[in-house]
């Protein structure tokens, strides 16, 4: 199916935003052709949302299934360009997983490690797309990106959310001046008396699925949404909005917009994700294979990324005694409790053990802390290096992704 959605260029010629149970949702479906009609890709265009027809979009709205075509290499959707590129691929070098990409314009790429699958560098927002078409069929991009172009597709999985870089989160932000300078919540927002049917909250949100369906879910009625391709930031203070839902992370473009969030206004977390097309792991040959290796590397390279192994030298009888001074310590159990071992030295000719040598896994926020209770019951010679890998007997995700897939 494909579906052209014409919209007004600016909001001067556009009708007066209406807020009711019959408009139609204008959001871009995974499964839909999404054209935008207008001179510029850039001008703010109006987006009259109703709330109950998201529901039932939501509802209903899966996109039809992908086809599986035949093919022998596993699909992984890498971003192209922006903030998400670089660190995708680093993530996946820190996980001895090399991307070899000739130059930065070629948008193919293998990776010999893995040598039945083949990167497609795409766009995030594309990323989503294809694997919803069938055309990827593992993908690394943010939440909030699935969760706008993913549209809660049954056939998309999140098989690791939280990759640990690309962090922010998606919130509502109104000035801090006028007539919101005393609005500090949701709530407050939605009470203002301003808004009506004739004069609804407007908000300006690239966002067009996730936003209306967040202020459906707090029973926020007179709202209408516009969508640009950046800077939302702009939007009130050029008079074209009165709030933005827009991406937050350092807060600086809001601080410098003299905009402010709001309690309550946080509309989801995000941070890259390992995404999967559920039919490609049921229906592809491999597929699932892939996914297994790329999860365990990734999980155990996270694991480890948050940890330290400390050493400590510790004088004692025996190893029991030393192991019941050192879990005497609240941050001293490491993973599965310390490991001690008697520490050999020659005196006199003659072979003994005064010392044992304690070695922990430590978080690195609980770092310095950890030392000092080292020290307090003994401990001596800290050494402290970086952990690269940490594998378990399995994965807790992979336990997870097979109960997911019925499997
Ligand atoms: N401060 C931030 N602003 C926007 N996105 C962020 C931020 N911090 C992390 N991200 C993550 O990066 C992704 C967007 O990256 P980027 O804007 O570079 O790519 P894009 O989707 O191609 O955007 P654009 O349409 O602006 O080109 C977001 O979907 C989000 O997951
Ligand atoms: O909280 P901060 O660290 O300030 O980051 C948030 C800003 O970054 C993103 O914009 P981007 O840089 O992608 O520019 P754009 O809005 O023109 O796309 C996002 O859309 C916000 O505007
Ligand atoms: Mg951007």
């Amino acid at each position: 199916m494909s579906m052209s959605i014409l919209l007004p260029t600016n909001l001067q010629q556009c009708p007066s935003p209406s807020f009711s149970p019959s408009t139609p949702l204008l959001s871009p479906s995974p499964s839909t052709a999404f054209s935008f009609v207008g001179t510029s890709r850039r001008c703010l265009r109006l987006v009259t949302c109703c709330v109950s027809s998201v529901q039932s979009s939501v509802a209903n709205g899966s996109a039809p299934a992908a086809v599986i075509v035949e093919r022998d290499q596993i699909r992984l959707g890498l971003p192209s360009k922006g903030r998400m590129a670089a660190d995708s691929v680093d993530l996946l070098k820190d996980c001895q997983l090399f991307v070899k990409q000739v130059n930065p314009r070629q948008y193919v790429a293998q990776i010999p490690q893995l040598p039945n699958t083949e990167v497609w560098f795409q766009r995030p927002k594309d990323i989503v797309r294809k694997l919803l078409s069938g055309d990827l069929d593992l993908g690394i991009v943010g939440l909030d990106t699935v969760c706008e172009y993913g549209q809660e597709n049954e056939d998309l999985i999140i098989v690791h959310e939280a990759l640990n870089f690309g962090d922010c989160h998606l919130s509502i932000a109104i000035p801090n001046y006028g007539i919101f300078e005393n609005i500090n919540s949701l709530k407050e927002l939605a009470d203002m008396p301003q808004w009506s049917e004739e004069r609804p909250l407007r908000v300006a949100t690239g966002f067009t699925y996730l936003g209306p369906k967040f202020m459906e879910e707090n029973g926020i009625k007179h709202v209408t949404f516009s969508t640009a391709d950046g800077a939302l930031e702009a939007a009130p203070a050029m008079g074209i909005a009165d709030a933005i839902l827009d991406l937050v992370s350092s807060g600086t473009t809001l601080k410098e917009n003299n905009l402010k969030e709001i309690e309550g206004g946080v509309v989801l977390e995000s941070q890259a994700a390992l995404v999967a097309s559920r039919r490609a792991l049921t229906d592809r040959k491999g597929a699932l294979k892939t996914v297994h290796e790329i999860l365990e590397r990734l999980e155990a390279h996270l694991k480890a990324d948050g940890q330290f192994t400390v050493v400590a030298n510790m004088r004692g009888n025996n190893a029991q005694e030393v192991a019941e001074r050192v879990l005497s310590q609240p941050s001293l159990s490491g993973l599965q409790g310390p490991t001690i071992s008697p520490v050999y030295c020659t005196q006199n000719g003659k072979v003994s053990i005064d010392y044992y040598a304690i070695v922990i896994c430590v978080p690195k926020k609980a770092l310095y802390e950890s030392v000092k209770q080292l020290r307090a019951v003994g401990g001596s010679g800290v050494l402290v290096s970086p952990l690269t890998y940490i594998f378990d007997v399995d994965t807790p995700r992979w336990g997870q992704l097979l109960r997911n897939l019925n499997l």
